[in-house]
């Protein structure tokens, strides 16, 4: 499955400012970043997006300027994956489908051929996101060069049943663009933190950084290996957070500390 040296990956988080409003400078924005981040030294394998870029949370505009189909950042993610050979998770796109909106996450692999599609499953009512979007309707996971990935945005990681239900899935990393603002970092690095060691696999967060109408966004994108150990964490300014993780160090974890074999499902009180 042509896995790199050691089956390690590298993983390449483009902590982006976003420009609420302006999917046109937004996208390209990130055209600079992405060519950047395949620029370095080693060149990522895998390459993250943060949450809503193309649109920023312009909710009261979003009918307007939402990506009809997705089919323009589709188009877009796909012949850069295609050109670079890399794999992509587009972050999320405001996507508009008939009359609704979504906040969806669509994943392309080294031939820019789209493995994955996710809509946000738990709407942020703090943002009343409920009042703009239409919630996704499915649990998705995708293949990442031979590794399962499981897809979550942002508010979902407040839902730990969304993580369990990908781990029991099988899936060894979740993948979470994001738009998370002060004052909740405490909230946000626990949250991943504890997905990570409870379901012991890796989580790979994207946040953006940036501030718009009066809220900040603070980065502190991570890279979280599955015993809970911070391989890579962003600043507060907008950067490329890279790192290395190597998925088969789930298995050792699981053999390690055997949560899933000593689960006890017929106890818990959530039929
Ligand atoms: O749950 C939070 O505190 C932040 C969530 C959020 O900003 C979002 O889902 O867009």
């Amino acid at each position: 499955m042509g896995h790199k040296e050691e089956n390690k990956l590298a993983v390449a988080l483009i902590q982006a400012d976003i420009e609420i409003g302006s999917p046109q400078a937004n996208k390209a924005h990130l055209q600079e970043l992405l060519e950047k981040a395949i620029q370095g030294e080693s060149k990522p394998d895998l390459l993250v997006l943060p949450e809503m870029w193309n649109t920023g949370y312009a909710l009261e505009q979003i009918q307007d300027i939402a990506d009809p189909e997705g089919e323009e950042s589709r188009t877009w993610l796909s012949s850069f994956a295609k050109k670079h050979r890399v794999m992509i998770v587009g972050g999320s796109v405001a996507v508009k489908k008939g009359d609704q909106i979504f906040n969806t996450m669509y994943a392309f692999d080294r031939n820019g051929q789209q493995i994955g599609e996710y809509s946000k499953l738990h709407l942020f009512r703090l943002m009343e996101e409920e009042k703009h979007l239409t919630a996704g309707e499915a649990v998705v996971t995708f293949d990442l060069d031979g590794f399962k990935a499981g897809a979550s945005i942002c508010y979902d990681i407040r839902f730990p049943e969304l993580a369990r239900s990908l781990a029991l899935g099988g899936t060894k990393m979740l993948i979470v663009p994001a738009e998370w603002p002060h004052p909740r970092l405490h909230h946000w690095r626990t949250l991943l933190m504890a997905r990570a060691i409870e379901n012991q696999m890796y989580v790979i967060a994207c946040n953006r950084v940036g501030s718009s109408r009066g809220t900040d966004f603070f980065g502190h994108s991570l890279i979280i290996d599955p015993w809970g150990e911070i391989v890579a964490e962003g600043s507060e300014s907008e950067e490329i957070v890279t790192g290395l993780i190597s998925p088969m160090l789930v298995d050792e974890v699981r053999g390690r500390i055997p949560v899933f074999a000593d689960r006890r499902p017929e106890m818990y009180m959530d039929k």
